[in-house]
This record gives C-alpha cells, structure tokens and sequence, in this order.
C-alpha cells in the first residue's frame, strides 16, 4: 500500500526526514513511533502530496505522490493531528460537507460513527470541547471506506472509554481489509491494535518490528554473583554462548530494587538479559549460571520504544530498519544493533 524509497525532506539545513525506505502491506495496521519532532507527521505528509520530497520517492497504491497528489488523497481518508473544522457549523453540518466533498463520503457511516462515539451533531463546532472536536474529526474521517486510512494521533483528548471504541474502529477497519496507518504517542495502544511498528527518531527510521516479534522478547532480571554478571555484561569476554549471542542483551539493573535488595553489593548484583526468541532454551543456562530471584516479563513496547530513544542496545531478532537507515543511525557489533 505504500513504498518510500529514500525519502528525504530538508528544510534549509535541517533534515526532518532522512533517507526514509519504508513499506506498509496493505491489510496491515500499521504504527509510527517516535518523540515529539521525530518526523512523523512530515512523513505523512509527504506520503499524501501535502509537501514535496527533497529526494527519494513514494507511491501510495501504487500512485507516485509527486506526480498525482489527487488520485493518492482519493485512496485516503487522513485524520491530522490537528484537525481544523469550520467553526460557524454544527457538527451535523460539518458531516454532510465532508460527505458530499470526499468521493468515498458516506454521510451515513459517519453519523454511525458520532453516535458511537456519543457526540452531540446538533452543538456548533465553535462550543464543542476539544474531545468533541476530535470526535467530529473522526467521524468526518472514518466515515468513507477508503483503501488507505491514516490517523495522526486520534485519540489525543479523549477520555478512556472512546479511546477504546476508536480502537475498536481501527479494528474494524482492518478486518474490513484496509489499511490503516496510526500514529500515538500511547504504547499501549499501538501494543493492542498494530501488527508492525516503525521507530522514528530524529528524522531516521531507527527501527522496526512486528508485533509478533515483540511478543517473543522478554527482560529476565535477577541476581547474579558479581564475577558472573561483570563476564556476562563485558563485551569483550565470551560468556554468551554463541547460539544466545545475537538474542541477549546484558546489562547491570540500576532500578530493580524490587527484586533484589542486593543489586549493587559486592557479592552479587542486579543483571537484565533482553531476549529475543525461543525463551525455553535460554532456561537451562541460566539455571548454570546459578541466577536467583528471577522475574520474566514480556518486554513490551515501552523497553524498546526507550532502546530506541536512548540510543541503547536492542537484541536482534526482530526486523531490522533498511541498511541505510541503521548506518545513519551507527550501528557497533555485528549481533547487535545499536541506534545512537
Ligand atoms: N515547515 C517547516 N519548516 C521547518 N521545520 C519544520 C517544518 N515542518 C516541520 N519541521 C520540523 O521537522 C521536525 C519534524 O516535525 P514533525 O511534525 O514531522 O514531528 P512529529 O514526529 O510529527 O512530532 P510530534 O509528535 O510532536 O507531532 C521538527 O523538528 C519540526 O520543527
């Protein structure tokens, strides 16, 4: 549904997005991550035509989004961040405008949708509250069944038990056969709703997984003797047998306090080991190593959302961002990929 290729948007000297190469499979929900200024919203925005690439290319449906902006907004229904709706009309108004504007508008499918989400049409967009807004917003958006549907945080100032029903809709959407792109700042969302994510950071496509992947990652933590943990954490000794070498990530816990009341001491210390993969053939080593106290947990998207952010290492075994975008990024031992 979309292919980017290199992309690229500079703005005087400040790259906003660099080299981008990306691929969204239709029939996908798709999630973009990454901190406030990352580049999401611009590379959305290049995606529909709104702005021009400096380099690279992108096709949307297999329409090159330079060449014919239109016909690519017509396989789309794109929900911005910050939508702007006439504010002299009620919200009624504003549905039968879209409706009759877009050419996949379908007036009854969006009151479906305001009722759904319990919005008052009859209120003027100038007295709704932001939540009602974004409401609107919604239902404008959601209202014409189009391949493609990009939603720029659409859950931003809405309380808990919309949130929900709009996730549902994303849902639906999918199992409807279309495609949805969704970006959010709230983990668990994307966790509950995408079958892959894209990393943004600071303009390069930093890192990507599936979902599935995610969910075979799990941290182990617990306490180990400390001549154990400093060969486990060394990057130079050879205490990971080489089978584990690309699927663990070592490092001494500074904030496992509720695992041990013993990290740090002389005789044994917190250890985290990031795995990916098979779990079980990790148990019997560890049961060598004479680990104690230990918690298994999934990972989750927040470990490698903060992997990402902070430049620290992520256990392979999950898909990789392009070539290009990891040398941008740096990259140090083969078995590992580091974002810095
Ligand atoms: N027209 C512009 N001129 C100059 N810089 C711009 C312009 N538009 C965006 N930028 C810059 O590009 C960077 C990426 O912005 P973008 O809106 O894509 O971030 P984002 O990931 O969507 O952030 P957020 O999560 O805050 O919405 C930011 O540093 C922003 O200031």
């Amino acid at each position: 549904m979309v292919v980017c290729q290199g992309l690229c948007k500079r703005y005087g000297a400040f790259d906003a997005l660099r080299a981008c190469d990306l691929t969204v499979t239709a029939g996908e929900v798709f999630g973009l991550l990454g901190p406030n200024g990352a580049g999401k919203t611009t590379l959305i925005r290049l995606m529909l035509g709104y702005i021009h690439p400096t380099a690279g290319t992108c096709r949307v449906a297999g329409i090159d989004v330079v060449d014919d902006s239109v016909a690519v907004r017509r396989n789309v229904s794109y929900l911005p961040g910050d939508a702007r709706l006439p504010r002299h009309m009620r919200g009624k108004g504003v549905l039968e405008f879209f409706a009759a504007m877009h050419p996949d508008g379908d007036l009854q499918r969006s009151l479906d949708v305001a009722q759904r989400l319990d919005l008052n049409l009859r209120t003027h967009v100038a007295f709704m509250s932001t939540g009602m807004r974004q409401k609107l917003a919604l239902a404008v958006v959601l209202g014409p069944r189009t391949p493609l549907l990009v939603l720029d945080e659409p859950t931003a100032n809405l309380d808990p038990t919309v949130r929900a029903e709009v996730l549902q809709m994303v849902r639906e959407a999918r199992a409807d056969g279309r495609t949805v792109m969704l970006s959010s700042h709230v983990l668990s969302e994307i966790e509950e709703t995408c079958g892959e994510v894209a990393f943004l950071r600071r303009g390069v496509l930093a890192h990507r997984l599936t979902m599935s992947e995610l969910f075979q990652q799990h941290r182990i933590t617990g306490d180990l003797d400390r001549p154990v943990a400093d060969r486990l954490v060394d990057p130079n000794s050879d205490a990971i047998p080489m089978q584990f070498a690309d699927r663990l990530v070592c490092s001494l816990a500074d904030d496992a306090a509720g695992v041990s009341g013993a990290s740090g001491s002389n005789s044994s210390t917190t250890v985290r080991l990031d795995t990916s993969g098979d779990l079980a053939s990790f148990l019997g080593w560890l049961d060598d190593l004479g680990i104690r106290r230990m918690r298994v947990e999934p990972l989750g998207l927040r470990a490698v959302y903060d992997a990402v952010h902070f430049g620290q290492t992520i256990p392979v075994g999950v898909s990789t961002a392009p070539q290009g975008a990891m040398h941008a990024a740096g990259t140090s031992r083969p078995s590992e990929e580091t974002v810095s």
